[in-house]
């Protein structure tokens, strides 16, 4: 089975208080049976903690017990409601705030005035904090002709300690709003310059005097509620006097990568666990504040008391088998070093907080050696090449990217020392803009390309595989492109004593490589989502098949199923699956996946989820609860890969689904007495309409949740896991989102929206990390009703 630890394990507060320092009247303490707040439930734990571990303490023979750092420090909830309580003066909690005593970690129970008000500055603080910005790291290029008062022939050299970085303007100016405002102040530059979306702007200004006045005038200035601060432009000619260059300090590519990367891996995992059981916490709360008034709390929010205030229990944490090195595709982006080197590594930072600044990925322990040598293969390339690498702020430039996806060989799961060993074929994709430039040139450049990564991966040691070189062709604004982006397979040159042979080393008309889960072969394309770490996901997967409640009469969707990975591996298990996945090439990735594995029983449909997923269930789903439903015969299952196309869309499956409600005839579909849906969705979390159709129809009883994002997970569950309002729709009048309202505030809009229907309650839950090193997790969370 899995490797995990329990959640039980985690340090609490309480916990971590020696008993005898709690006095034994505790024991006998009311407990609130329903907390008026979040926080309130907080203390209700605590309190039941403490009761607890001051068992023996009653026992105690001692007639004068020393008295509990604990003693008062919690406000009296009968007192608080009934303005009396039964035990008197010999109540261990407050009896009003006069009587409250700091708690012996100096804070105040946060129901009281004290604590709300402890917690209100803490907020400040926070936000003040939120905004804090880092430093900038503009490396680039950002100014040209056009951005000077009045424009024109002043070229593009600057004098970079004349420069200067405006930040927190407001995201929606650009270069001729900045120009006004600095007009409307007085501020004379040489200069200016501003991009949409960004915080930062930019300016120059004639001399120092100018810059003087520009930054009296400019630093703490509100714009927008905002207060501006100004930071400098990291020169890329820094160190030109030989001094210590401050890149020093910077932050690091292993920090902005990795970084949990100097906490031993123990405490990456119980990090994580913790983290998990916030949000576990967090949807307990919001589940309580989304509840209709008058109807009763569910029966998980109220057994949440029990467990600390989590939804659901949180069985643990499951290890990734490989710590370092696991991740099996990396995307290098192209730029500038903090000293200005031309640099193919990770970016420091965020663009729109002014950060272009690229690091090599040096000590990033996440990365595989091999995708490290051929970030520095590309690296000497474009050191050489005659085309520049893509500049962010302009928004030109023709070398933008490199992505280096690994496909494992079967079976072989390697140590930390040597997980490259795992390494079977490798697919590079070189993302370029070949917007204005030269058919012939950029041809030359690529033949180079492919002679500089072949003789690269032979020259290296050991040799490096190579199995597919392809350019990705996109002009958009960020490295971001479309899964239709244009892609050319480029030839690899076969190397024979030196001598490049005019012949490619495999005669692919595909790009295309493999990797193995479960001991079956997936065959995966460019820009097919893959897990990035192989071996944790085949743990992931396994544990969704454990508890989802499959057998051969189940039919299983498999939601946003990309090659095909879920549903495949539990293929064996279930009568029948049906994937449903947007990218076409994931789709047809899953479809070749199927027959090269021999499976049968699994259809994969290419849509929006939320465009099919309420068609799918009326279609598989409609006979009645109490009908005896069959699995498929083969016989059906031929005739259902026969009628493929005929919901291979969305517009015919809403077709079907307009056949359905005007003619109420039975569908020809095999049905199933089980329906589970498993789903993975990407980190924005499912679609309302995809949410709405599993939460309506009656007969999906079982849900399994893989979240890459927990928070997203939250947000859905809370609308899958609240009981309905009578009249849905009525409390949403004049509703409209504000544009800071948060994740959870915004699905508990949703749940009133919600039709009548079932809620489904969250069983159990587990973290499994997939990404050891960085913050992020995977979050599973088993749904029924
Ligand atoms: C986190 S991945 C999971 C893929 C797959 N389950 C796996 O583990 O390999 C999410 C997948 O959802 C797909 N996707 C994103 N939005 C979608 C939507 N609205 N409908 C269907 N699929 C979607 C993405 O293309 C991606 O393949």
């Amino acid at each position: 089975m899995t490797s995990s630890s329990s959640v039980d394990e985690l340090p609490s507060a309480a916990a971590e208080t020696p008993t005898s320092q709690i006095p034994s009247d505790i024991t006998s303490a009311p407990v609130d049976p329903i907390p008026a707040s979040d926080d309130v439930e907080a203390v209700g734990e605590k309190r039941k903690r403490e009761d607890e571990n001051t068992t023996n303490n009653l026992e105690s023979s001692d007639p004068n017990p020393t008295p509990s750092p604990w003693f008062k420090t919690s406000l009296c909830s009968y007192f608080r409601r009934q303005g009396s309580c039964s035990h008197g003066a010999t109540c261990k909690y407050a009896h009003g705030e006069k009587e409250l005593r700091q708690k012996p970690d100096n804070t105040w129970d946060p129901t009281s005035e004290r604590g709300k008000k402890a917690k209100m500055s803490e907020n400040a603080v926070k936000e003040e904090e939120e905004e804090e910005v880092g430093d900038v790291m503009f490396t680039e290029e950002m100014m040209d002709e056009n951005d000077g008062e009045g424009g024109g022939g002043e070229g593009v050299v600057h004098d970079l300690s004349l420069s200067k970085c405006l930040v927190h303007l407001p995201t929606k100016w650009q270069s001729d709003d900045l120009k006004t405002f600095l007009r409307e102040q007085g501020v004379e530059y040489k200069f200016a310059k501003k991009r949409r979306g960004m915080m930062v702007g930019f300016l120059t200004f004639e001399n120092a005097e100018q810059l003087k006045n520009g930054v009296e005038i400019l630093e703490g200035k509100n714009v927008n509620n905002k207060s501006l601060k100004i930071a400098d432009v990291l020169p890329r000619t820094f160190d030109k006097n030989g001094a210590k260059n401050p890149a020093a300090k910077l932050k690091s590519a292993r920090e902005a990568v990795t970084p949990l990367a100097d906490l031993s891996y123990a405490d990456q995992l119980e990090q994580k666990k913790a983290s998990i059981a916030q949000m576990l916490k967090k949807l307990t709360r919001n589940a309580r504040k989304a509840c209709p008034n008058g109807k009763s709390l569910p029966e998980w929010v109220l057994q949440s008391r029990e467990i600390g205030g989590l939804s659901c229990k949180l069985e643990g944490i499951i290890e990734s088998p490989l710590v370092n090195g696991y991740r099996n595709k990396c995307e290098f982006s192209t730029g500038y070093s903090v000293e200005g080197k031309l640099t193919v590594g990770f970016m420091l930072g965020n663009f729109s907080a002014g950060v272009t600044a690229v690091e090599e990925a040096v000590n990033c322990p996440n990365i595989s050696k091999l995708a490290c040598r051929y970030a520095s293969i590309f690296q000497s390339f474009l050191e050489k090449s005659r085309l520049p690498v893509w500049n962010r702020f302009k928004s030109c430039g023709f070398w933008r990217q490199l992505t280096v996806r690994e496909g494992s060989k079967p079976g072989v799961v390697s140590n930390d020392e040597d997980a490259d060993s795992r390494i079977a074929e490798v697919l590079l994709m070189v993302q370029v803009c070949t917007k204005d430039t030269d058919e012939a040139e950029v041809a030359t450049e690529f033949e180079e390309l492919a002679k500089a990564f072949a003789e690269g991966a032979k020259a290296s040691s050991p040799p490096l595989p190579l199995t597919v070189l392809v350019v990705q062709d996109h002009v958009g604004i960020s490295n971001v492109a479309p899964p239709d982006c244009p892609l050319r397979l480029l030839p690899i040159p076969v190397s024979d004593n030196g001598t490049h042979q005019d012949q490619s080393t495999n005669v692919l008309t595909e790009a295309r490589i493999h990797d193995h889960i479960n001991n079956l072969r997936f065959s995966i394309s460019p820009t097919a989502f893959f897990q990035v770490n192989t071996c944790a996901a085949e743990k992931l997967y396994s544990l969704a098949g454990d508890w989802a409640d499959l057998g051969p009469d189940t039919l299983l969707f498999d939601v946003c199923c990309g090659t095909g990975t879920i549903g495949l591996t539990l293929a064996h298990r279930v009568g029948m699956v049906i994937g449903i996945e947007m990218n076409a090439s994931a789709v047809s990735d899953a479809e070749r996946n199927a027959k090269i594995n021999g499976i049968s029983n699994c259809k994969f449909i290419c849509s929006k989820a939320e465009d099919v997923m309420s068609s799918l269930l009326t279609e598989y789903l409609d006979v009645s609860e109490t009908e005896e439903a069959k699995p498929p015969s083969d016989d059906d299952l031929d005739k259902q890969n026969s009628s493929a196309e005929e919901i291979s869309n969305s517009e015919d499956v809403q077709k079907t689904e307009q056949k359905n409600s005007s003619e109420p005839e039975r569908s020809t579909k095999p049905q199933f007495k089980n329906v589970v849906a498993i789903v993975d969705p990407p980190r924005p979390g499912l679609h309302p309409d995809v949410i709405k159709a599993l939460r309506t129809h009656p007969r999906l009883k079982t849900l399994v949740y893989i979240s890459c994002n927990p928070e997203t997970l939250v947000a859905n569950a809370i609308e899958l896991c609240t009981p309905s309002f009578e009249k849905t729709g009525q409390e949403n009048k004049g509703y409209r989102r504000q544009s800071r309202m948060g994740t959870a505030a915004l699905a508990r809009h949703r749940a009133k929206k919600m039709p009548a229907s079932e809620p489904f309650k969250p069983v159990k839950a587990m973290a499994v990390d997939l990404f050891p090193h960085t913050d992020h997790c995977e979050m599973v969370m088993l749904l029924n009703r």
